[in-house]
């Protein structure tokens, strides 16, 4: 598991949103091969679903080719209920995309048959070959989607009831009423986010210190169920200062240096290894391949296939070919890099 911390909760949404920019441009979804998404709900990502907004209005990514699964929702509230997963997701993210609304998926909480609908969700998903990327929040209590304390590490999307302190802490979009929370959501089993390609969480604030501590310096256990992530191979925590209060101040430095390393050895540790073979990470504030204009991330194997563009190196222009090494020449503006293949 790696560790990622941002100052605040703004950074971490603009690093997280740029990072799933990335995978998704990487990607390179077509109708025949889409790119399928795993979401969730709750305050953590909302900042994250205005950034990819943002992006998807300036022309920086599509979701035209993006079939998105959401992590859970609520057992009998209505589906147009303000509350309900499917109207925030609505609300907060789709309606300002161009995703389809034939590849959103997001369980139904009044499904006549529950486990039906949860054995279905299941398959869809297998369906379209599995999850890439599956955002996650954390709950408190160290829960992933609704997987509460005491669940099974394995998992799959089922019926589950709701712990007393998640009812207590989702009562403040209840207006502050206990009795107002469902007491009972369908749930992405812990296995099915495990099977994600890969897991990227949002951890903010100080209320999900105790939960962070545990999930990452504990072992993996199922009474904080998100420590199960440890044993993903690709999964990524992106926390605030202010998540990581109750870290040891070696863990926070060393995750810390991690990242510091890596961008002085030029290549961005995030990625994972097998996504990361082939590409070639440029740093600057933007770039442009092919006429095109790019965020500052990788570029596909061939667009910029023999360079690496170091980290933290002056910003460079110059043409750049797939079978020649030309010069590069540093750009007197200090603010673009010109890549033509
Ligand atoms: N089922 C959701 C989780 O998926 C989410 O991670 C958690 C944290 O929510 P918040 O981000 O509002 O703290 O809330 C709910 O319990």
């Amino acid at each position: 598991m790696r560790l990622i911390v941002r100052e605040d909760s703004t950074s971490v949404a603009e690093y997280v949103a740029d990072y799933i920019t990335t995978r998704i441009k990487e990607f390179g979804p077509s109708l025949s091969r889409p790119f399928v998404l795993g979401l969730p709900t709750g305050s953590s990502p909302i900042e994250v679903y205005r950034v990819l907004t943002a992006k998807y209005k300036a022309g920086e990514i599509s979701f035209e080719h993006v079939i998105t699964f959401n992590m859970d929702e609520y057992v009998g509230i209505p589906r147009d209920h303000p509350q309900s997963y499917h109207s925030f997701m609505w609300h907060y993210f789709f309606s300002h995309v161009n995703v389809r609304p034939e590849n959103v998926h997001i369980l139904n909480g009044n499904a006549e048959d529950l486990e039906s609908e949860c054995a279905q969700f299941e398959a869809a998903i297998k369906e379209v070959g599995g999850i890439d990327l599956f955002l996650a929040g954390i709950g408190e209590d160290g829960h992933i989607a609704f997987n509460e304390p005491g669940s099974s590490l394995a998992s799959r999307t089922r019926v589950k009831t709701l712990a007393y302190d998640t009812i207590l802490a989702n009562s403040r979009f209840f207006d502050n009423d206990v009795n107002q929370v469902p007491k009972m959501a369908l749930t992405v089993g812990v296995q099915t986010i495990l099977d994600a390609r890969e897991v990227v969480t949002i951890a903010l604030g100080a209320r999900k210190a105790v939960a962070l501590q545990k999930c990452i310096e504990l072992g993996v256990n199922h009474m904080w169920t998100l420590s199960a992530l440890q044993l993903h191979r690709h999964s990524m925590v992106v926390a605030d200062e202010d998540a990581t209060l109750e870290l040891q101040v070696k863990t926070v430095k060393y995750f810390k240096s991690i990242e510091k390393v890596a961008r002085e050895e030029g290549f961005d540790q995030a990625l994972p290894r097998h996504l990361r073979q082939g590409t070639r990470v440029v740093t600057c504030s933007e770039t442009k391949a092919n006429g095109r204009t790019m965020s500052p991330v990788a570029l596909k194997p061939n667009e910029v296939q023999p360079y690496l563009l170091r980290a933290n190196s002056p910003v460079l222009s110059g043409p750049i070919s797939r079978s020649t090494t030309p010069e590069p020449t540093l750009d007197s503006m200090g603010s673009r890099i010109e890549i033509r293949a």
